[in-house]
């Protein structure tokens, strides 16, 4: 569960997802070879599915399953998790059926209830994530930043071009 009203946020343009998205891939590089080029990836819908693009791209990976997880039905507010659609029979069967080979992909870790819930289907699979907070940062075999635990993650897609008031209004205010 996240913390309701986190006391910090960060907020992330697309050039610096893109760039985070891409490291991440450059991580996973050696990971890569290890098992002889990743088969395949599963996105965890819906964050995962843009740093699933990137990180494609950048490894020549053509396979792109998704399983599709919801917990966080108030925006902030973490509820039960709910697995809407599992990974595809022709995925789950790579790697001896327990994962390996296949690369997981979310947009971030934060108590590691998605993580764990989707580890459990493909326990031999590489979990990666762009972001991580302390507390899923254990599910996680690869990330790229970490942001403390009452941090809150704006991403691109949540966010649009607003008018912000001069510092010095705020202040007086
Ligand atoms: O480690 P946890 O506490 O489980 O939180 C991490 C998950 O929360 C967010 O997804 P969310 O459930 O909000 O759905 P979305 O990807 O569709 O936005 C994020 O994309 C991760 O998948
Ligand atoms: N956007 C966003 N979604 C989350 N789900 C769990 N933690 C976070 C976060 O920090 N940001
Ligand atoms: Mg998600």
């Amino acid at each position: 569960m996240a913390a309701p009203g986190p006391e910090k946020i960060f907020p992330v343009s697309w050039e610096q997802f893109h760039r985070d998205a891409r490291a991440l891939a450059w991580r996973l590089t050696a990971d890569a070879e290890a098992v002889g080029g990743f088969k395949a990836i599963v996105s965890v819908t819906r964050g995962g599915l843009v740093p699933a693009a990137i990180v494609a791209r950048e490894l020549d990976i053509r396979v792109i399953e998704t399983v599709c997880v919801a917990s966080y039905h108030d925006y902030d507010t973490q509820g039960a998790m709910t697995v809407l659609k599992e990974v595809a029979a022709s995925v789950a069967a790579l790697g001896g059926g327990q994962g390996r080979g296949v690369l997981i992909v979310d947009d971030l870790v934060d108590t590691g209830g998605t993580a764990r819930c989707v580890r459990a289907m493909l326990p031999e699979a590489h979990f990666a994530t762009v972001y991580a907070k302390p507390q899923g940062r254990p599910l996680v075999d690869t990330f790229v930043t970490e942001v403390s635990q009452d941090t809150w993650i704006y991403f691109p897609w949540d966010m649009g071009l607003a008018f912000q008031p001069p510092i010095r209004e705020g202040a007086a205010g």
